[in-house]
């Protein structure tokens, strides 16, 4: 695993949307052989999205030859309602880029037949071959897409029943109203994040403190599904300084070091 530990959450902006267009611009995407990018909603990956659309209207990235997959969505709500996340990738990013429409892939929220459209899903993945880049964010429990605690490390896309925990902190999209927080959503398991070629997560904030000390020196333990990067082989952690309060100093100037000459390149 690396970890890149930045000052700001501005800087792991810069960092991610960097790396990601310097990932792009590398594999040469053509209409016969795109890159597959993995993509999250939250508050976190939204300067990533600010910083790719500045890299993309100064013409040093392009989405035409990117094919994407997001994370997640929330059962029940209309794709066109302001917190669906089809509604908070157009408004972020979608609309700002020249990504091709029929190249944005997203769940279903409101399929009739929930497994159908998770199977759906899965091959559509499978038909690109691999995920190249999979960012991702994290929860406050350390849930990754919503695959909360105890979700099982091997699982695939399929429905889940977020915790009273994730309805909190997502309230506060909701007019402050748990009540108007969806209870399910369909997720990409942890087992279909650990499929992609390369997985990069975005970690920043107090409140993530815990997380990323369960990320990097916990145990790999499915209370904490972040804890299963340590079995992937190509691991990226991005993170603000405040988000490195509960791990070990040793450990953080381990990764500066390791890193000193990476974390200049924002
Ligand atoms: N399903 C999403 C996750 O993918 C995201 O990582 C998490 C943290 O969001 P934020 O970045 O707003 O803290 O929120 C939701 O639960």
């Amino acid at each position: 695993m690396r970890l890149i530990p930045l000052e700001s959450a501005k800087d792991v902006g810069l960092w991610s949307a960097r790396h990601i267009a310097n990932r792009i611009n590398a594999f040469k995407p053509t209409a016969e052989r795109p890159f597959v990018l993995g993509l999250p909603t939250g508050s976190t990956p939204l300067t990533t999205y600010l910083r790719l659309i500045e890299l993309y209207k100064a013409g040093e990235v392009s989405f035409k030859h990117v094919v994407t997959f997001n994370m997640d969505e929330y059962i029940g709500l209309e794709q066109s309602h302001p917190q669906s996340y089809h509604s908070f990738m157009h408004n972020n990013f979608f609309s700002h880029i020249d990504i091709q429409p029929q190249n944005i892939n997203l769940l279903d929220g409101n399929a009739s037949d929930v497994e159908a459209e998770c199977q759906r899903y899965e091959d559509k993945i499978k038909s690109y071959g691999q995920i190249h880049l999979f960012m991702g964010g994290v929860g406050i429990d350390g849930h990754i897409a919503f695959n909360e605690p105890a979700s099982s490390l091997s699982s695939r896309t399929r429905i889940k029943t977020l915790t009273q925990d994730t309805r909190i902190a997502n309230s506060r999209f909701f007019d402050n109203d748990i009540n108007k927080v969806p209870k399910y959503a369909l997720t990409i398991g942890v087992g279909t994040l650990m499929d992609a070629a390369e997985v990069m997560i975005l970690v920043t904030g107090l409140n993530k403190a815990q997380a990323l000390e369960a990320a990097v020196e916990g145990c790999v333990n499915h209370l904490w599904t972040v804890s299963a990067l340590q079995l992937h082989a190509k691991a990226i952690i991005v993170c603000d300084e405040p988000s490195t309060m509960e791990l070990k100093i040793k450990t953080v100037k381990y990764f500066r070091e390791l890193e000193a000459e990476n974390i200049k390149n924002l």
